[in-house]
């Protein structure tokens, strides 16, 4: 039986990070220099609680391509390579495809419309999917086909007030989602709905052991989830939140071995 692994899979920041895309956000100054420092405390914190990381080819000459999420979806053993709704990030799954064949997995690719990792919350057996301006039901429609054959439902949520469903909310390891409900389309639409008292609470990482990974930006939330018998563990994100990136987009947690694998 091949214990499954601890791999994330991380992207170094472009040196052109400040020309990255923009949709609901002004765009303010980015440090890019910051935002390097920031990525490596990012990857150590996850180093520090047992992941291995691997590096995605570098791309600097994309400028989002350090959101390596939006890149790939992980349905148990297989990769599911993206087609990204903005076609100047289209160019980023090439790394991430070479990455993850290179680690022994099959791989899937949507055979219709687009989708964005970002817009992906698996919670057990069951994929969410934001129909966002970046997924478009043509590529939910497409995911589906590949995830219900691997035992996998999905279930589309409409979400406009974000760039990413995961931008508006992701999940704790109990399955209870989280959300800063100003930012959430429709709260009442999860069962177990928790709301966070600031934006950047939204979001959190499972590191596994009740640590939670998230931004530095929301210690408001740190304390909430703390009090849920959690292990907060903020970062800081600044740099990367100034493009409408949170503490999901950074990596990709692979913790299945590769379907097919005996
Ligand atoms: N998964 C994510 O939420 N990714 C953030 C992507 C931000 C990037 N500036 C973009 O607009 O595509």
């Amino acid at each position: 039986m091949t214990t499954a692994p601890r791999r994330a899979l991380v992207r170094a920041p472009s040196p052109r990070l400040a020309q990255g895309l923009l949709t609901h956000l002004d765009r303010v100054p980015v440090d890019a220099e910051l935002a390097v420092r920031q990525w490596s405390d990012y990857t150590r914190a996850l180093t520090e609680a047992g992941w291995d990381t691997v590096e995605v080819p570098a791309a600097p000459e994309c400028p989002d391509g350090v959101f390596v999420e939006d890149t790939v979806v992980m349905i148990g053993g297989t990769a599911v390579i993206t087609s990204p709704g903005a076609d100047e990030r289209k160019p980023e799954t090439m790394g991430t495809s070479v990455t993850v064949r290179a680690l022994g997995y099959p791989t899937a690719t949507l055979d219709a419309g687009t989708l964005d990792g970002g817009d992906v919350l698996k919670i057990g057996r069951t994929v969410y999917v934001g129909r966002t301006l970046r997924t478009s039901a043509e590529g939910i429609a497409s995911l589906r086909r590949i995830c219900e054959p691997l035992g996998h439902r999905v279930v589309a949520v409409p979400t406009t007030k974000v760039l990413h469903l995961k931008s508006a909310v992701t999940a704790l390891p109990d399955g209870t989602v989280i959300g800063y409900e100003p930012l959430v389309d429709d709260p009442g639409f999860w069962p177990h709905f928790r709301p966070m008292p600031e934006e950047g609470g939204s979001h959190v990482v499972d590191l596994g052991e009740g640590r939670l990974l998230m931004a530095a930006s929301a210690p408001r939330s740190a304390e909430l989830i703390a009090d849920l018998g959690f292990t907060p563990i903020p970062v800081d994100i600044s740099e990367f939140e100034k493009l409408e990136g949170c503490v999901t987009c950074l990596s990709v947690r692979v913790r299945h071995a590769p379907d097919g694998e005996s």
